[in-house]
């Protein structure tokens, strides 16, 4: 007997057109990890090497009558193509093959969707796949609406009135409605980012590539040196575990202090539609005083992999930032670790002296115009020493007869605002 709790995947056909793209094999085999990501499984791959796409159906007509037998053969009833692909092109191959065609864009927004947890992740997901629709709505004569059937209000809006241009209206007024919330909810984030910025603590964003590891060295350095109320983010062995930014407290035992951020992964040709929603998510990245790029080096594509992700930090508007490379997995990649060789390191997240490396890696590079410096303030001055505790690391506190004395770790150009109040001893 079957067991019940047996998964049912969907057999899928993949499809995908070689025009003379280097990383051809590479994004097929993205591809097939999407399928899988997306509960689906792959039985079948058929590609095709053109000079460009046919307009029509994608493929050469002899390529799809060989589609319409493999769908057939294999009982697959989806085929997932490679690329983004027109409406017109969707619809002719779903004739000629009589199975439902997914584009690129269209799985990844499917991910996306069933993955999306939290009311802001939700809204911008909706907020893509609407915008996905919107282009690709279809008309047919059957689904005129005719004014007497439209009845009452709509049929003031005059004869022409088509299911087609009710539908567009449908969905532009779906877009205003969730662009209004989610501006609502980029307020609250701006007023914390802005609270941020003013205390000063600076912020390093973990980037790269989709289940390089990101969550899970987030996690380590959360265990270590987060304070008691950070909580864990979640991380699982498939693509895009995270959409949502998550923003973590970090405290060094050497009292410096800083913010870490954990953010979605990337995928290369991420559909334009989700870069453009995810874009405030992504603002976390954008202004951060460091990048850490985490890449999977067991990983035999890594190198597409980090292509990857620098086109996709251009294309989110991210400017060139101070980063370091993490080559994570090194455990799996049969390599010594951890490792250093100028801004890279070879580590392994499950590993705590990678994770005390990193640490340190960060921290120099966050910290390295800070000096230590002794300041004595009078009683009369109790406001300074409040504001100092609050801003920098005070290494130690001293109250003697003159005033309260304080060791403080603080940037260079902070010194200046003080320098009057320098322990002369
Ligand atoms: N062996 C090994 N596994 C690791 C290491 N780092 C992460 N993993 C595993 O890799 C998988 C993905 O890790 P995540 O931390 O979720 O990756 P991510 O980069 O956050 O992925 P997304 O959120 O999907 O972009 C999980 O199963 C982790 O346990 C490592 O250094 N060694
Ligand atoms: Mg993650």
């Amino acid at each position: 007997m079957r067991s019940t709790m047996e998964k049912t995947t969907t057999p899928v056909i993949t499809i995908g057109l070689n025009v003379n793209n280097q990383a051809f094999d590479y994004s097929m085999e993205e591809l097939k990890n999407l399928v899988m990501a997306n509960n689906m499984e792959n039985v079948e791959t058929v590609t095709q090497k053109l000079d460009h796409p046919d307009s029509r159906a994608y493929f050469g007509k002899g390529k799809i009558e060989y589609l319409a037998q493999l769908v057939t053969t294999t009982g697959a009833q989806v085929i997932v193509a490679n690329d983004e692909l027109s409406p017109s092109q969707i619809r002719n191959i779903e004739n000629e093959t009589n199975a439902t065609v997914i584009d690129r864009t269209g799985l990844i927004l499917e991910i996306f969707a069933n993955r999306a947890q939290t009311r802001e992740a939700k809204l911008q997901v909706q907020m893509a796949k609407l915008k996905y629709q919107l282009p690709r709505l279809r008309t047919s004569a059957s689904q005129r609406l005719d004014q007497q059937s439209a009845g009452g209000g709509l049929a003031n809006r005059g004869a022409g009135e088509t299911k087609l241009e009710l539908n567009r209206r449908t969905i532009e007024h779906q877009i205003d409605h969730v662009r209004h919330e989610l501006k609502e909810i980029d307020k609250a984030y701006e007023t914390q980012s802005k609270r941020r910025k003013e205390n000063k603590i600076p912020t390093v964003a973990l980037i790269g590539y989709t289940n390089a590891g990101k969550s899970t060295i987030m996690n380590q350095l959360v265990t270590k040196f987060g304070e008691n109320d950070e909580k864990q983010v979640f991380v699982k062995n498939m693509l895009f575990a995270t959409l949502d930014t998550s923003v973590r407290d970090l405290h060094l035992p050497d009292h410096k202090q800083f913010l870490l951020s954990d953010t979605v992964g990337f995928v290369s040709n991420l559909p334009h539609q989700l870069v453009q929603a995810f874009k405030s998510t992504l603002a976390e990245a954008a202004s951060a005083n460091l990048l850490v790029q985490v890449v999977d080096y067991s990983d035999p594509d890594q190198q597409l992999m980090m292509e990857t992700t620098e086109t996709t930090l251009k294309e989110i508007g991210v400017p060139d930032l101070p980063m370091i490379k993490v080559f994570n997995k090194a455990d799996l990649a049969g390599t010594n670790y951890p490792t250093r060789e100028g801004d890279n390191l070879i580590i392994s997240a499950l590993d705590d002296q990678s994770i005390e490396l990193l640490t340190s890696v960060i921290s120099e590079k966050l910290f390295k115009n800070y000096v230590t410096k002794t300041f004595l303030f009078p009683f009369d001055k109790g406001d300074l020493v409040s504001t100092l505790n609050h801003k920098f690391n005070v290494q130690s506190t001293d109250y003697t007869e003159d005033g309260t004395k304080l060791t403080v770790e603080l940037p260079e150009p902070d010194v200046a605002r003080y320098s009057q109040y320098l322990d002369k001893d």
